[in-house]
């Protein structure tokens, strides 16, 4: 079930079920009566007036069946149609021909004395911004404040991105049909949306063997197979070792939220590496964590020797500059799993960046004319050189430093990074999307609003390197960690900081474990 079709996909499952015997006109049928039930959810009794605004296409096919059914059972339905009623075709022209009671023009004034609206303007086969008299619509109904249901995405929604064409409708529920949509769970497609509600219209599995959809919404069920949990007589070295490097004295912090992170995530050991100043203050802080004085890429390189030292997170904290890519550069020559945040990738920036490029960067750019090998080519040259799996977690403007503005939706600019980079990548943000290079995708859905706090992006690439510790693959654990993380955010609540995230991730892991087939503990 998680699944995501683009429009294009959806219009392709609609082909191939209508091949396979089942009339369009059934599956509208069954998208109407959805939207129908839906909508009784919304109003508050029999009298409810609700005003059904119909586009020129499939989607008012939608709209005028929903509109009949509601007026069986006694609803009071006043139907409104976007363009000509002669201009509509097939299956929305036989549906129209079916409302009993008059069409009227939709403008705003449709919208007077009605307490719910139904939007069945546009769907799927929105292929340009709204414009005009459609706009002035969307725009009066935004502007009403009465609940809207959507039908399919909201109008001016663009499925594939959560783009908005021109302007979007602001709704309360949205009913969509047997997958979700991208434009369901990308920003800021998401908040527009509202509730969405999946309905069954009676298209069979069986068209995803066909379409082979590479793009899912995070769910544990699509990496806890590959969840490695205790074994009974298991060494902590079968859990892995992670290996956080810390930042100079005084950025110990983030080290240390990601290690922690790693240890909560079930990595069998953790230690911190870094200078001697910082390891040393780092040494009053910490517990189960060990502390190791290491510094620098040559002595990085010569720790990493011991094999079971098998994951390595470099970045939070670390600070921008020449070290950093020197210590990233040596990191990557060894054999363990790797993630990289924050400084690690902010000090590979492309120079040729006009954008938001950090001041830490400006600084380390305007100190060095000659950037030697701090620019993204050398750094996925690096990780493409390697057996190792490397796992890159930027936030919007970390990702722009080494990409560039690539064009496309937030999963098409994650899978060309990742298929650049040899990475997978965590692009994060409300809609996280990770990405891995052969194409695979997932967006993530549960993410907390107050997980955009200090130091949180730490904690989630240190579970990512407890999971690559524990010899989780590399795309699993990314989505895996992505998913702990806005689970743990949610079971804490408002009022989370960063240092809460960890201690909450037993409670998650544990419900997983409790969840899970028997026989496999
Ligand atoms: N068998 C099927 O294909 C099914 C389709 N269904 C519904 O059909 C919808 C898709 O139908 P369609 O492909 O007809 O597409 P839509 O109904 O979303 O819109 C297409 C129509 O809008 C016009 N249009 C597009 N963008 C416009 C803009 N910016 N300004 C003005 N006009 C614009 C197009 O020229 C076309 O006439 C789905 O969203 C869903 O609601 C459901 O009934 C389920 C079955
Ligand atoms: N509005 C939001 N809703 C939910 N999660 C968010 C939101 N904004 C950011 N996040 C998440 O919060 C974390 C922030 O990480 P990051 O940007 O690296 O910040 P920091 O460096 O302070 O840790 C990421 O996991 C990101 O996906
Ligand atoms: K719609």
């Amino acid at each position: 079930m998680n699944e995501l079709l683009t429009p294009a996909e959806t219009g392709e499952a609609d082909r191939l079920t209508e091949a396979g015997g089942t009339p369009g006109l059934d599956l509208m049928a069954r998208a109407g009566k959805a939207v129908a039930d839906v909508a009784a959810l919304m109003t508050r009794g029999p009298d409810t007036r609700i005003a059904v605004l119909c586009g020129p296409g499939n989607n008012g096919g939608d709209g005028f069946v929903a509109a009949r059914l509601l007026r069986n059972v006694g609803f009071d339905v006043r139907v409104f149609l976007l363009g000509d009623k002669s201009a509509l075709k097939g299956d929305a022209a036989e549906m129209a021909r079916r409302w009993p009671l008059p069409i009227r023009a939709a403008t705003p004034d449709a919208l007077q004395s009605m307490y719910l609206v139904i939007d069945a303007l546009f769907g799927a086969g929105l292929s340009r911004p709204i414009e005009g008299d459609a706009a002035e619509l969307v725009e009066a109904v935004n502007a009403s404040g009465l609940p809207v249901l959507a039908v399919d995405v909201p109008s001016g929604v663009d499925g594939a991105s959560g783009e908005v064409r021109g302007v979007a409708i602001k709704a309360r529920r949205t009913v969509t049909f047997f997958r979700k949509k991208p434009g369901h769970l990308l920003m800021p497609g998401r908040d527009l949306c509202g509730e969405v509600t999946v309905a069954d219209i009676g298209i069979p599995e069986s068209v995803l063997e066909t379409l082979k959809p590479r793009l899912h919404e995070n769910a544990p069920g699509i990496w806890i197979s590959d969840f490695n949990w205790p074994t009974d007589g298991g060494h902590k070295y079968d859990r892995g070792h992670a290996v956080i490097v810390s930042g100079p004295a005084l950025q110990t912090g983030a080290a240390r939220l990601g290690a922690r992170g790693a240890l909560r995530a079930g990595a069998g050991v953790v230690t911190i590496v870094g200078n001697s100043t910082a390891t040393a203050i780092i040494a009053t802080q910490v517990t189960s964590i060990m502390v190791r004085s290491v510094s620098g890429a040559k002595a990085l390189s010569e720790f990493l020797r011991d094999q079971r030292r098998n994951a390595v997170l470099i970045g939070p904290g670390a600070s921008v500059g020449p070290d950093t890519v020197a210590d990233v550069l040596a990191i990557l020559k060894s054999s363990a799993s790797v993630v990289l945040d924050a400084d690690a990738l902010t000090s590979f920036a492309d120079p040729e960046d006009d954008g938001d490029r950090a001041e830490a960067s400006m600084g380390f750019l305007a100190r060095n004319g000659d950037r030697g090998p701090a620019q993204p080519s050398t750094l996925f040259a690096a990780i493409k050189g390697r057996q190792a799996p490397v796992v890159m977690t930027p936030h919007e403007g970390e990702f722009k430093r080494l990409f560039g503005e690539l064009p496309g939706s937030k999963v098409e600019r994650a899978r060309t990074a990742a298929e650049q980079s040899g990475a997978v990548i965590i692009l994060k943000g409300t809609d996280t999307v990770i990405a891995a290079p052969d194409g695979r995708a997932i967006i993530n859905s549960n993410a907390p609003s107050w997980l955009a706090t200090a130091g949180s992006g730490d904690v989630l690439a240190g579970i990512v390197t407890g999971l690559l510790a524990q010899r989780m693959p590399a795309f699993e654990a990314a989505s895996a960690a992505v998913w702990l993380h806005g689970e743990a955010a949610s079971a804490f609540g408002i009022g989370l900081i960063a240092e809460d995230l960890p201690d909450v991730l037993p409670k998650v892991l544990q419900k997983l474990y409790a969840e899970k087939p028997r026989g496999r503990r």
